[in-house]
């Protein structure tokens, strides 16, 4: 069962401008500066349209406030949120009622080592994929620790199952744990504790 954790997409308005920034990122860091491309026009008309975008945003609080409308998920993160264009963005599958998957291949904006994932990528992914498992369990909070293992170098351009799963709730803290596997194999386990605390959303 897929986990709507975006209220839908918006294909026709940000989630389809979220994601043409997506490919501007990625074919920047594939181009470099081995492309025929005149990457100083290229500079020119990225600047534009991010000055159309700056001059016609909302001041920042306001936009915080829209960000965190209501009381479910947010689309904004940037693991999964479909209006961030730094999110590969991960999609979330139940797997059971509190264990939760997404599969993602990760391209060149990730890299840490030779043709691998970033050891704070990969961090990044599983703290938030725990963070949603426990959403989905029912009991979340902030990230007070989170142990990382890396097993083996995680392949770029390769799909990559992450998981994560809620282990117990015990007052207000909560144990859960994921994992990072390419091709069967383990690349990356974790395990978190998190503290039962929700900050206001802005209003
Ligand atoms: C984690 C945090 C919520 C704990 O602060 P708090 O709400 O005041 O909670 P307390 O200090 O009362 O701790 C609650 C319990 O969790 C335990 N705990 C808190 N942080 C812990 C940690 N890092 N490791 C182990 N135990 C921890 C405390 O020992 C306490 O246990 P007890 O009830 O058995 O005595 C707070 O330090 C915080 O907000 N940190 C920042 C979180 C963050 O930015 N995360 C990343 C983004 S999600
Ligand atoms: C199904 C509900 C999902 C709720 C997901 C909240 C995830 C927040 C994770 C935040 C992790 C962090 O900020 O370090």
């Amino acid at each position: 069962m897929t986990i709507d954790l975006h209220s839908g997409t918006r294909p026709a308005g940000v989630d389809a401008a979220v994601a043409a920034a997506r490919r501007v990122i990625d074919a920047l860091v594939r181009a470099g500066d081995m492309t025929d491309a005149d990457m100083s026009d290229i500079a020119d008309r990225l600047n534009a349209v991010a000055d159309d975008l700056d001059s016609s945003s909302p001041p920042v609080d306001d936009r915080l406030v829209d960000m965190w409308r209501g009381d479910g998920m947010t689309r904004h993160d940037p693991v999964a949120g479909r209006e961030n264009p730094i999110a590969p963005p991960l999609d979330y599958t139940a797997v059971d009622s509190r264990t939760i998957e997404a599969e993602a291949t990760l391209g060149l904006p990730y890299q840490g080592p030779p043709s691998c994932v970033h050891g704070g990528v990969s961090a990044l992914l599983l703290d938030h994929t725990l963070g949603v498992a426990n959403g989905w369990a029912g009991a979340s909070g902030v990230t007070a620790e989170l142990t990382v293992r890396y097993h083996r170098l995680t392949p770029l351009f390769e799909p990559l199952t992450i998981t994560a799963r809620q282990i117990s709730v015990d007052g207000r803290k909560i144990r859960t744990t994921g994992e990072i596997k390419a091709g069967g194999e383990t690349c990356v386990s974790a395990e978190g504790l998190f503290i039962a605390k929700h900050p206001p959303r802005p209003r």
